[in-house]
C-alpha cells in the first residue's frame, strides 16, 4: 500500500517545525528519514500516528485519508517509538497479548498471532520472560513484534537503535530490511545516523522542517558527484542554509 504525505505543515505555538513536507512511500520499500536533532522527525511521526493533530496537509494510505478516515488509516500502521514502551514487569507474551486485545483480537487469535510474531523475531524462547530480563536489542525486537501483530502495511520506527550497541544496531537494521523483502512491509525508519543507511535505501533528508531530498542513497550520492552520503548530506544542508 502506498503512503502519501501532501503539504504537511506543523507549528508548536508560533514556531514552524514542518513546512510543506510532501513525499510518497513505495510499497514494500525501506525508507530512511534522515535528519539531525530537531529536524522534525518525531513531529512527523507524531502526525502519522495521530499523537499530534494534523494542522496543514494530509496523509493518505491507499485511497484513505488520515484527516477524514483516521481509524481506517491507523488500522494499517504499526509504530515503534523512540522511547521503549513495554511494561518491564510483564512477560514478553503478556505485553503482546495486551496489545492484541487492544486491536480487538479474540484471546485465541491473539495467542496465535503472538506466537507467529515471536517465532519470526526468533524470540519464542523468551516468551515467558519478564521484559526486564531482556537486553536492549531483544526489547526492540519485542516492540517490532508488537507493532506487527495486526499485520500493518506500514511500519514506522523512530530512532529504533537508540541505546543499542553496534552489533545490535546492525542486526536490527538487517531484520527490518528483511521484513520489507519477505512481507512487503513499507518501512519508514527515522535516524540521525548516516551509517545506518544502505546505498539502496530510499533516503528522505529532513532539515529544519523541510524535505531536502527523496531518492535512493546511491543515486543521491551520484548526483552530488559520487561523494559519500555524509558529504552529500553536509552539502545539502549547507546549500539549504545559504
Ligand atoms: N512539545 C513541543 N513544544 C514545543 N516545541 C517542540 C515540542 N516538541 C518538539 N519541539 C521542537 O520542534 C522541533 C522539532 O523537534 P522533533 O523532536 O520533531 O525533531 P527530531 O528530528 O525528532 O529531533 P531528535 O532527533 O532530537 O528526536 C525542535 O526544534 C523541537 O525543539
Amino acid at each position: 500500500m502506498i503512503m502519501e504525505a501532501r503539504g504537511i505543515g506543523y507549528r508548536y505555538r508560533r514556531q514552524p517545525v514542518l513546512q510543506e513536507v510532501s513525499f510518497t512511500l513505495a510499497s514494500g520499500r525501506f525508507h530512511a528519514l534522515l535528519g539531525p536533532n530537531g529536524a522534525g522527525k518525531s513531529t512527523l511521526f507524531g502526525l502519522m500516528t495521530r499523537l499530534l493533530a494534523l494542522q496543514q496537509g494530509d496523509l493518505r494510505l491507499g485511497e484513505r485519508s488520515l484527516r477524514h478516515q483516521p481509524s481506517a488509516v491507523m488500522r494499517h500502521i504499526g509504530a515503534v517509538f523512540q522511547q521503549n514502551a513495554l511494561d518491564l514487569d510483564l512477560s514478553v507474551s503478556q505485553n503482546l497479548l495486551y496489545h492484541a486485545a487492544l486491536h480487538g483480537m479474540s484471546p485465541r487469535e491473539g495467542r496465535l498471532r503472538c506466537g507467529e510474531e515471536l517465532e519470526r523475531q526468533q524470540l519464542t524462547e523468551h516468551a515467558r520472560m519478564p521484559v526486564r530480563r531482556l537486553n536492549g536489542g531483544h526489547r526492540r525486537r519485542v516492540e517490532i513484534a508488537r507493532a506487527m501483530l495486526h499485520s500493518p502495511a506500514l511500519l514506522l520506527l523512530d530512532e529504533p537503535t537508540a541505546g543499542l550497541d553496534l552489533d545490535s544496531r546492525a542486526a536490527l537494521g538487517a531484520h527490518v530490511r528483511q521484513l520489507c523483502r519477505d512481507r512487503k512491509v513499507t518501512v519508514l525508519w527515522a535516524t540521525h545516523l548516516i551509517e545506518e543507511i544502505a546505498p539502496e535505501d530510499q533516503v528522505l533528508v529532513l532539515h529544519r522542517g523541510r524535505l531536502l531530498a527523496d531518492e535512493p542513497g546511491d543515486a543521491l550520492c551520484r548526483r552530488h558527484g559520487g561523494i559519500s552520503l555524509t558529504d552529500t548530506f553536509n552539502a545539502l544542508t549547507r546549500e539549504a542554509l545559504a
